[in-house]
């Protein structure tokens, strides 16, 4: 699955194929002007000098996309095979012109499989190795219908069946080292959603599937900075339900879990990121939320105090929950603690104002 090999490919594993390719390209060229000086090119220098040109032009156009793919945040790893690609035809159209040393460059084709191993998926290896050995024999029917005197075709397509019988062999093993990198991708993948269930356990709180308080602190803290720096105005609220004891005594424990729940979800549906709720513990939630104006923030908890207040509870319907609140705005320079410390003593009069309502400083 191409999803789980692109996970973890970055920029490093980017310049590692870049490299790689490059060398490849780079020693290519190389046995090929030797061929040209050994006179094993049937090229002029001048067509030899374009040819290479254009060879590399091409992978410059490759590289290219895949730098400013990977640049805009994009994942260069699509352009992994085309590289593969591009390689195996720069090879077979300098085949083309090598007179009877053309293994002599199709074996780099080899190179460019293993490169490939650690990095496409199991149909893209195959392709790639369909497109070398094939192509490698559309080369020779090529040379052969040419100039056919000058064909030796029992050597040429002896060596055809050799390379044929390497990339074979190497894709026997090639497929089998795709495959363990695919169980240790999805073992990887295992292990990292178990990290991400271990940190939510440790930053969630169990029963509502909100921040619990040691994480909304630390939220809290760095929203606080955000706001002293002017990124926006900060509302922090503190939220508790009202007479939650005597629901627990009146209906059990068990929906006064419901009412905690169901507050949760409420609040989730109300807010939207960057805005935040976490439980503070027992029936006290906090709110955390980034705005342009004050208005703004007492809308939204007026909102959320009148939708708890019409909330009803199937198997319950004379349980009705209200809730009291206490709205500040963070100023510049204060710290969290103090940020929660004014909006709980707003909320402390909410409650000694008799409950149900949202209070703010004046
Ligand atoms: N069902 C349930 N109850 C909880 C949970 N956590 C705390 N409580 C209960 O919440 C109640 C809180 O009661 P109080 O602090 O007296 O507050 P209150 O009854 O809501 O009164 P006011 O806040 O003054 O309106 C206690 O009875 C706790 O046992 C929980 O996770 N589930």
């Amino acid at each position: 699955m191409p999803q789980r090999i692109s996970r973890g490919y970055d920029k490093q594993e980017f310049q590692r194929l870049s490299l790689a390719a490059l060398l490849g390209a780079g020693a290519h060229t190389l046995v090929c002007w030797l061929a040209l000086q050994w006179g094993f090119f049937a090229l002029s220098p001048e067509a030899f000098f374009l040819t290479f040109l254009a060879l590399w032009f091409g992978h410059l156009v490759v590289w290219s996309l895949a730098c400013l793919t990977l640049r805009k945040g994009g994942d260069a790893r699509r352009f992994t095979e085309p590289v593969l690609v591009w390689s195996t035809v720069a090879l077979l159209i300098s085949a083309l012109f090598l007179s009877d040393h053309r293994l002599l460059v199709m074996v780099f084709f080899l190179a460019v499989l293993q490169i490939g191993v650690f990095r496409v998926g199991r149909w893209q290896l195959v392709r790639l190795a369909l497109l070398g050995v094939g192509g490698y024999a559309l080369v020779l029917l090529e040379l052969q219908s040419r100039e056919p005197s000058a064909f030796n075709a029992l050597v040429e397509w002896q060596h055809w069946l050799l390379f044929t019988l390497a990339v074979v062999l190497m894709m026997v093993l090639a497929l089998e080292i795709v495959g363990i990198r695919r169980r240790i991708d999805g073992r990887n993948e295992a292990l990292q959603q178990m990290a991400r269930q271990i940190r939510d356990l440790a930053i969630r709180d169990e029963l509502t599937g909100l921040y619990g308080r040691r994480h909304a602190m630390e939220l809290l803290t760095k929203a606080c900075g955000q706001a002293r720096r002017g990124a926006y105005l900060l509302a922090v609220v503190f939220v508790d339900l009202d007479h939650f004891k005597t629901i627990n005594d009146q209906y059990g424990h068990l929906i006064g879990d419901r009412v905690l729940i169901r507050f949760a979800d409420l609040l989730r549906r109300h807010l939207q990121p960057p805005a935040l709720a976490a439980r503070m513990g027992g029936e006290e939630f906090l709110l955390m939320l980034p705005v342009d104006h004050r208005e703004q923030a007492r809308e939204l908890v007026e909102r959320i105090l009148v939708a708890l207040r019409k909330e009803g509870f199937e198997d319950q319907p004379g349980l009705s929950v209200t809730a009291s609140a206490g709205l500040v705005l963070a100023s510049a320079g204060e710290e969290a603690e103090q940020v929660l410390a004014r909006a709980d003593r707003l909320l402390y009069q909410a409650k000694q104002a008799g409950r149900d309502r949202l209070l703010e400083e004046a």
